[in-house]
């Protein structure tokens, strides 16, 4: 067992930083390691080794009220998280409740370490240290940013912050741990580094669906990569690093839209669904910030962006995840840039799954995400409403995607609950139960006619959109 590192009784006592080079020096297996040395650093920031030093000033810790989080509201996360505090004298969690376990890794802003509670071994937490002093304004306000944006989330797919804490000039944020690694490690495991499209269909709803709500907040993400993609212990995806998000108005709506829909093999029907689109279309921002393969042309040519930066991204890392490299790579960074500002489209390398079933799906997809006018991608008009209409992910049941099993992929060990919702769900009684249960819901609410009843409508999730201009680009 690693060696634990206790945070002091006081928080104004850091000597739990001086362990720091320990604790650097314990191998941990999946991410960081390999992160460390193989994984694209983002355009805008370049890295400077966090310096903890011993000297502090002040202390403020806040908690996050969980009851204000009804995604999170029975974790034991929580519970764990409660019972400190409600024995905390000032009923909020310091330093001083947490004992780190081993570094996890470093990233531009600061250094993650896997801890727990003092008294309590069962929930593992991350906590993100970022010295202020050791940053730039320009840094400093991407700590604030996601600082900013974690207090605001409430989603399965999106870290929760247990607790952000201010000590001296530290800045502590408590999120969910994910001890699987990032999936750029994961792909590093893989034959070819390429994942077999079953995984990819379920890693990229996934994703889909945490862009969807960020969106809705109006969070353009902008740093889209396997690398900021961690996957959780039971094998569902947790994006992470929020730095570079850009927050933009939102004016959600309903839409009326006519499909066609198959009904066998050979007819097809004319139908109007009435769907949720809530796509901050209107949001903009001139900073080049991102990863350069990862880059969508508008952001390379400078002249302003807004949502469509991440469907481009989405479809690069489509590709990257089925094709084990990036579409536009080039020999050096300036030519990878070239590639992409180019008007050259998108070509597939040859790779020896391109028969497999659901490929051409996945080319198509690839194709209409990577257009280089942001006016003609897929996504950037209807948003996510649009991308999940399309054939790759025919078969993915949205509203239940949290309780699909996560695939199985070589070199993840996925801890699979008798209780979770995954087996529960994957029972077929079980599932007929519930099903039986949403259809009667919605049977009532659309025969109260209620105007918010949305038939055949993918989306699931009652946004809470914050109409507030809170400009962080
Ligand atoms: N919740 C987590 N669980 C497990 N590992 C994590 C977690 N958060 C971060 N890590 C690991 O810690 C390292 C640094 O984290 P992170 O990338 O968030 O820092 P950063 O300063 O924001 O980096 P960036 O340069 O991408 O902005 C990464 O290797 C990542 O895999």
């Amino acid at each position: 067992m690693d060696d634990i590192l206790y945070p002091p009784d006081s928080d104004l006592d850091l000597s739990f930083t001086s362990c720091t080079s320990a604790a650097t020096a314990t191998t941990f297996p999946s991410s960081s390691s390999a992160r460390s040395s193989l994984a694209r650093s983002s355009l805008n920031l370049s890295f400077n080794e966090s310096r903890l030093s011993s000297t502090t000033t002040s202390t403020s810790t806040t908690v996050p009220n969980s009851h204000a989080r009804p995604h999170r509201k029975s974790d034991p996360h929580w519970s764990a998280i409660k019972a400190a505090t409600t024995l905390s004298s000032d009923g909020t969690l310091h330093l001083r409740h947490l004992k780190l376990l081993r570094h996890l890794g470093s990233g531009n802003l600061g250094r993650v370490f896997l801890c727990r509670l003092r008294d309590n071994d069962h929930a593992n937490f991350a906590l993100k240290v970022v010295d202020k002093d050791s940053l730039t304004t320009k840094k400093l306000s991407h700590v604030q940013t996601e600082a900013q944006i974690l207090s605001s989330l409430d989603h399965p797919f999106l870290p929760t912050l247990y607790a952000h804490i201010e000590v001296s000039h530290y800045t502590c944020l408590l999120i969910d741990y994910c001890p699987n690694g990032d999936l750029h490690s994961l792909l590093r495991k893989q034959p070819g580094y390429r994942l077999p499209l079953q995984s990819v269909r379920f890693y990229v709803s996934e994703i889909l669906v945490a862009l969807e709500y960020l969106h809705a907040l109006g969070f353009v993400y902008r740093d889209l990569k396997p690398e900021n993609i961690l996957i959780r212990e039971d094998g569902h995806i947790m994006l992470s690093d929020f730095d570079l998000c850009f927050n933009a108005d939102v004016f959600p709506k309903l839409e009326k839209r006519t499909h066609v829909r198959k009904v066998g093999s050979r007819k097809s029907r004319k139908e109007v669904v009435t769907e949720f689109v809530a796509e901050p279309t209107t949001a903009f921002s001139r900073s080049c910030v991102g990863t350069h393969e990862y880059l969508a042309p508008e952001l390379i040519s400078g002249n302003g962006h807004g949502n469509g930066v991440d469907w481009w991204a989405l479809g690069v890392l489509v590709y990257e995840l089925l094709y084990g490299t990036t579409p536009f790579k080039g020999g050096s960074k300036e030519c990878t840039l070239r590639n992409i500002a180019s008007t050259r489209g998108v070509k597939f390398h040859h790779v020896a799954a391109e028969e497999e079933e659901g490929m051409a799906e996945a080319r198509d997809l690839i194709e209409k995400l990577l257009v280089k006018d942001p006016r003609k991608r897929l996504g950037c008009a209807g948003g996510a409403t649009d991308i999940k209409r399309h054939p790759f992910f025919d078969g993915i049941r949205w509203p239940l995607i949290r309780a699909c099993r996560p695939p199985e992929v070589r070199g993840l060990a996925v801890k699979r609950s008798k209780q979770g919702h995954v087996s529960h769900v994957a029972s077929p009684k079980r599932r007929l139960w519930w099903l039986k249960g949403l259809h009667y819901f919605m049977m009532r609410r659309n025969n109260k006619g209620s105007k918010h009843s949305l038939n055949p409508n993918p989306n699931y999730h009652c946004y809470c959109v914050s109409t507030k201009v809170r400009k962080c680009a």
